[in-house]
């Protein structure tokens, strides 16, 4: 891939569908090669927006805008970094040739909705995974778990970041859950996945990326097991390196390795895994980088969102472990359209070794992400404990 200078007739131009805090950093990673970089998403001013050379706001669910606005910049890069966009016309447009898809269209559009990906993971490639039903109705969604059984979990087969997703304990949770997936779900649909309760005894993020190798040939790259909490379906910390049995890590990327295979293209994914002793199930992955992997900010050698610019570029990747680290969201706090203020910066930078993220998102709510702690450790109990104690130095105050 030749790269050019922005802003002129050589430039190589990459557009980002999503501009949240990952993609913030993806434009900062393809900025210092001088990429010329349009940022996209629904609302103004998005942390992508700020970083990039210029943005748009368009509903990118919108098959006719997301086309229009793809013919009008003439990206030779699109970039997915949400889930909710109209799939099937970027397989369209993949297809015509306006842009090439990272990693492909196919793989943005399987892994936005749950069933796709939970049939190719468990029907296809015959990958071990929860025991899992789709229904349509909130009687259907009885019927499967008399099969299933509790506790088990019901979610929108469209939604991301635990939105509309429930645990289930008893029959009395079904209806509050089917109401809770139904307001909740991304796209109308009206279809919930319900999956069998997996007691795993911790959970991983496998970072995998399909690069280059210097024969020219796509070779696959795994990252260090990335250990999280999640609450609500939420992530909320996150540390690297997880330790685990060197069964469990191999079954791991034999899983990551085949699900990104199948996928195709050239880039990162965030491959998520239940893990118990020696065993592990497939959960989900994500064709781009993923929000638990925030922590290679402050452990690896290159950062999974310059692993994702390089490897998109097809440049050379190195997945190096620089030292253990760890990661702790930043919420709102408040609702509150004016954006915040943030306070206790100089108490929080003030504890050894540690790092802050905070994004600029220009509306704030109590459970919206708007900033993330860092740190290194000797050991990922030292840096998990330093993340957590900076992020909460961290006092958000209404304007
Ligand atoms: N079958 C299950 N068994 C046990 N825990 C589960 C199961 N499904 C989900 N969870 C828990 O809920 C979390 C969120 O689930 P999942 O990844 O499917 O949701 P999501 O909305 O796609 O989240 P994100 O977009 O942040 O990855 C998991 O990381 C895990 O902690
Ligand atoms: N689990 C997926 C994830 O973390 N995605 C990240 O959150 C942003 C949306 O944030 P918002 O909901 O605050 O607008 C997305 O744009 C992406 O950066
Ligand atoms: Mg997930």
């Amino acid at each position: 891939m030749k790269l050019g200078t922005p802003l002129s007739a050589t430039a190589l131009k990459v557009m980002l569908l999503g501009s949240g805090e990952l993609g913030k950093e993806v434009v900062i990673a393809l900025q210092r090669l001088g990429v010329e970089v349009i940022a996209v998403d629904r609302y103004p001013n998005a942390p992508a927006h700020q970083v990039a050379h210029r943005f748009h706001v368009i509903d990118m669910t919108n098959p006719q805008a997301l086309r229009a606005l793809v013919e009008a910049e003439k990206p030779d890069i699109i970039v997915p970094e949400i889930e909710a966009i109209a799939t099937d016309m970027l397989v369209e447009i993949e297809k015509a040739g306006l842009a090439e898809v990272i990693p492909t269209a196919r793989a943005a559009q399987t892994t936005m909705n749950r069933e796709r990906i939970r049939d190719l993971a468990a029907d296809v490639l015959k990958l071990p995974t929860s025991r899992y039903a789709y229904a349509h109705s909130e009687a259907e969604l009885r019927t499967h778990i008399e099969r299933i059984g509790f506790p088990c979990f019901v979610k929108p087969v469209m939604s991301s970041s635990g939105k509309g997703q429930s645990m289930l304990h008893n029959p009395a949770d079904i209806q509050p859950a089917w109401e809770h997936a139904m307001r909740a779900g991304r796209v109308s649909g009206g279809t919930v996945i319900v999956e069998e309760f997996i007691d795993f005894e911790f959970e991983i993020t496998l970072l995998t990326v399909r690069a280059l190798n210097a024969k020219g040939e796509i070779e696959t790259y795994f990252c260090d097991p990335i250990g999280h909490i999640q609450k609500q379906g939420d992530y909320v910390e996150s540390w690297q390196p997880q330790a685990m049995s060197a069964t469990a890590l191999k079954t791991a990327q034999d899983i990551a390795y085949k699900v990104t295979e199948n996928l195709g293209g050239r880039g990162i994914f965030g491959v998520e895994l239940f893990v118990k002793g020696d065993k592990v199930w497939f959960s989900e992955v994500s064709p781009r980088p993923h929000d638990t992997g925030m922590v290679t900010m402050i452990t690896q050698q290159q950062n999974e969102f310059e692993l994702h610019a390089r490897a998109l570029l097809g440049l050379p990747v190195s997945t190096t472990l620089r030292n253990m680290g760890a990661s702790a969201v930043i919420y709102g706090g408040y609702d509150s359209p004016e954006g915040l203020i943030y306070e206790g910066i100089e108490e929080a930078l003030r504890i050894p070794d540690t790092d802050l993220r905070l994004f600029g998102k220009p509306e704030a709510f109590i459970k919206r992400r708007m900033g993330v702690a860092l740190a290194m450790g000797k050991t990922v109990e030292e840096a998990r404990e330093r993340a957590k104690l900076a992020a909460s130095k961290v006092r958000t105050v209404k304007p």
